[in-house]
């Protein structure tokens, strides 16, 4: 009884002049209650939810580790799943964010468009990068009966095989023959100038290879007349803009907000000019512009949807073309392989399309073009759910966001086989049905299925082919390390590389010149 009464006391006194200690036990037992909870009671009350991947912090969730890496989050959450590749839910700041990580779930989600939305997310985007609120609505308005998205079918009529892509694709091959020869290579990207050899970056000339002509193919030559920095501002902006994406506040975002407002600036110049001034410019541009215009909006609003089009049609191609051109570099033997397939065609006279019809049909190169979208794609798509739905019978709930992380099909040794994590161009040489494989979706799907994608090859495997065969660039050291993918950085598409990890190429000025007047 005394010992009872002892304790009684003891517990007394620690309720009462220890309060420290009392908040301390009830926040440890609520803490305790929610955890319980959230991870083993209400799963088992509602087992039609995807499970949610345990974090340690109410609200915040996962956000820490997946802002850090948000591929190895993923593979983390989907093995602690035990790899069944159900769908699951990470809690991101608050929010539950549904991820889907098999082909099949993806099929389904991409072809729900009544309950699966990508319109929010794009109106979203379109007013972060200064489209005005009337213009959004109207422009949504305007589709509302339609199976698209604005500007979406504008883009698919330019950017996939017809006339118009014809004559895209004219120009902007045109220009990548004309920049890729000796007089021509930019004084920017050469590190040092031997006389008849120089030594070059290869990040430089490749990113300004393809978007310098990306620009010209889009808007001719009166875009860089008016802002003669556009495209290294574009790329500028590019190379920091996951902090546009995750809205990382401005004093955190120095050198890229600046960037993106000299391009966006050059583009409302570009659009304020007379219409006899932009000639050059193709159908979408002049498409999209007439549009707009008709919706009521004006320059600024043209500028920033168009930013959203050049930005797309930039980040992404030219890293495709520099990994690619990397695993070739790096590896005399494939290197030789690919010379002996291209060098029948790069001998003929051909026309820029001429040629790139023959490259097409090399099925080295265009297996080597494949795997490098494999290892290096990170793309993801994101949906909102509209209404309650069901995707591999577990329920999605209204109000919450899904991310397709197509990174984790593009590795799945069930479909690649046990080197999945490796690169190895003779998987897709060995079985080109590999190509159409419902898990290799580089290029995302549905709704959104990126319509660049045939422009994008096109460009990588005509400057693979100049570089090699024209220029006949190589290591100019060959114990440089091959550079690291930079899977810390945030990415929607292609992996950059890591900072510092630049690639430095020679080339000779007597083979630069072999090349007939032509193909210049
Ligand atoms: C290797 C290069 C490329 C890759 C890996 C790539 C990847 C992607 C992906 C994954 C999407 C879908 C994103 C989503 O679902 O939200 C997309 C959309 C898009 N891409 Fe590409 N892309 C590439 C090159 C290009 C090029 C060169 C262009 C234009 C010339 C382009 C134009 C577009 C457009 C306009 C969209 C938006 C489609 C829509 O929402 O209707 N892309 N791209």
């Amino acid at each position: 009884m005394a010992l009872h009464n002892k304790l009684l006391s003891a517990l007394e006194d620690a309720y009462l002049w220890r309060p420290s200690t009392r908040d301390a036990c009830i926040t440890a037992l609520a803490y305790l209650v929610w955890r319980v909870w959230t991870f083993n009671i209400s799963p088992r009350l509602h087992p039609e939810r995807p499970l949610i991947y345990p974090y340690w912090v109410p609200w915040v969730g996962n956000i820490a580790s997946f802002l850090q890496n948000s591929n190895r989050t993923i593979t983390q959450a989907r093995l602690f799943f035990k790899n069944t590749r159900q769908p699951f839910t990470l809690v991101l700041g608050g929010q539950n964010v549904y991820i889907i990580t098999s082909a099949q779930d993806t099929i389904a989600a991409l072809k729900n468009v009544s309950q699966l939305s990508f319109d929010s997310y794009l109106k979203d985007m379109s007013a972060r990068f200064g489209m005005s609120p009337t213009i959004i609505n109207a422009a949504w308005r305007a589709h509302e009966n339609t199976s698209s998205h604005p500007g979406g079918a504008i883009a698919s009529q330019q950017l996939l095989p017809g006339p118009h892509m014809s004559h895209l694709q004219d120009s902007l091959l045109g220009r990548i023959h004309q920049i890729l020869t000796w007089k021509n290579i930019p004084k920017f990207v050469v590190r040092e100038n031997r006389g008849s050899e120089k030594v070059v970056s290869l990040l430089h000339l490749v990113r300004h290879t393809f978007t310098e002509s990306t620009t010209q193919a889009l808007f001719g030559e009166a875009l860089q007349q008016v802002e003669p920095d556009i495209v290294a501002a574009l790329g500028q902006f590019d190379y920091e803009s996951w902090k546009f994406t995750y809205q990382v506040p401005p004093f955190l975002s120095l050198s890229m907000l600046p960037a993106k407002a000299i391009a966006q600036d050059g583009l409302r110049r570009y659009f304020e000019l007379p219409e006899s001034e932009r000639a050059g410019a193709c159908w979408m541009v002049q498409a999209l512009e007439t549009e707009i215009r008709a919706l009521g909006g004006g320059s600024r609003d043209i500028s920033a949807s168009m930013m959203m089009l050049y930005w797309v049609a930039t980040t992404n191609a030219w890293k495709a073309t520099f990994w690619m051109v990397c695993q070739i570099l790096y590896d005399p033997k494939l290197r030789r392989r690919v010379e002996e397939e291209i060098a029948p065609h790069m001998s003929k006279d051909l026309s820029h399309s001429g040629l790139q019809d023959q490259l097409n049909t090399l099925p080295l190169l265009n297996a080597i073009y494949c795997e490098t979208l494999r290892t290096t794609a990170s793309s993801i798509s994101v949906r909102d759910v509209l209404e309650d739905c069901f995707i591999s019978n577990v329920k999605l709930q209204k109000g919450s966001r899904l991310i397709i992380p197509f990174r984790q099909m593009l590795l799945d040794e069930n479909v690649f086989g046990p080197d999945a994590e490796v690169f190895n161009p003779e998987r897709f040489l060995h079985n080109p049905a590999l190509v159409k494989n419902p898990s290799f979706r580089p290029f995302g799907g549905g709704a959104t299925f990126c319509p660049g994608r045939f422009v994008a090859q096109q460009g990588a495997v005509t400057i693979v082919a100049l570089l090699l065969s024209r220029l006949r660039i190589a290591l100019s050291n060959p114990d440089q390390k091959f550079p690291i993918p930079n899977e810390t950085k945030p990415c929607l598409g292609i992996l950059d590389l890591k900072d510092d990890m630049d690639v430095l190429v020679t080339m000779n000025e007597g083979i630069g010149r072999v090349r007939s007047s032509k193909m210049e």
